[in-house]
């Protein structure tokens, strides 16, 4: 059952257990097989990074999307995708064109604060997020510095950010010290008018 969080100026929903154990470690055991995984290069202060996890853009052909300023045209869906966009149907009524899957190998591995209001999103984007693999922390902070909330995302959770979120919070992935295994994070998206 997706609840509501107690967040002011946006609506966030968690189900942690949205997949079944077993069903949520076969995905991650397909995924990290199936998904061409790539390093992608960031550009920050003119500078190259590798950014500090793995990732691939999957999506319907028409889903062009900008990431890191460069526009990206998808990966084709693999089977387990497309099953697991049907499956979002069901739960949210809501049909996404595209997926960003990342991949964070150990506690080095990480997200920045940052938060999914591209342009080609709308104005009150909706993002359906599933987790994989090791638990890690989750963090959104409003813009005007308060409130924040942490939470834990286990395998088999899924996440949803939609309304006012993306325009009054921003969101990361903190690294951690803590020994963690790989997860994987899928966020399903929509890209308005394309
Ligand atoms: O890994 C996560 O839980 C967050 C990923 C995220 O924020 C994104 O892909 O935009
Ligand atoms: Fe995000």
């Amino acid at each position: 059952m997706l609840e509501r969080l107690p967040l002011p100026d946006a609506d966030v929903r968690l189900d942690p257990a949205w997949l079944a154990p077993g069903e949520a470690s076969g995905l991650f055991d397909a995924l990290i097989d199936a998904l061409p995984w790539e390093n992608h290069v960031v550009r920050l202060f003119g500078r190259e990074h590798a950014s500090p996890r793995l990732s691939c853009w999957i999506g319907d052909a028409g889903a062009r999307y900008r990431y890191s300023g460069v526009s990206r045209e998808p990966r084709p869906w693999t089977a387990q995708l497309i099953a697991l966009r049907g499956r979002l149907r069901e739960s949210l009524g809501v049909d996404f064109d595209s997926v960003l899957a990342n991949l964070y190998r150990d506690g080095r591995d990480a997200m920045g604060w940052h938060a999914d209001d591209e342009r080609e999103l709308g104005p009150a984007p909706v993002i359906a997020s599933v987790s994989l693999g090791a638990t890690r922390r989750f963090v959104l902070r409003h813009r005007d510095g308060a409130p924040r909330l942490a939470l834990d995302l286990p395998a088999g959770s899924l996440l949803l950010m939609q309304g006012a979120t993306q325009a009054n919070y921003r969101h990361a992935l903190p690294r951690t010290a803590r020994p963690v295994g790989p997860r994987i994070n899928l966020t399903f998206r929509r890209i308005v008018g394309s």
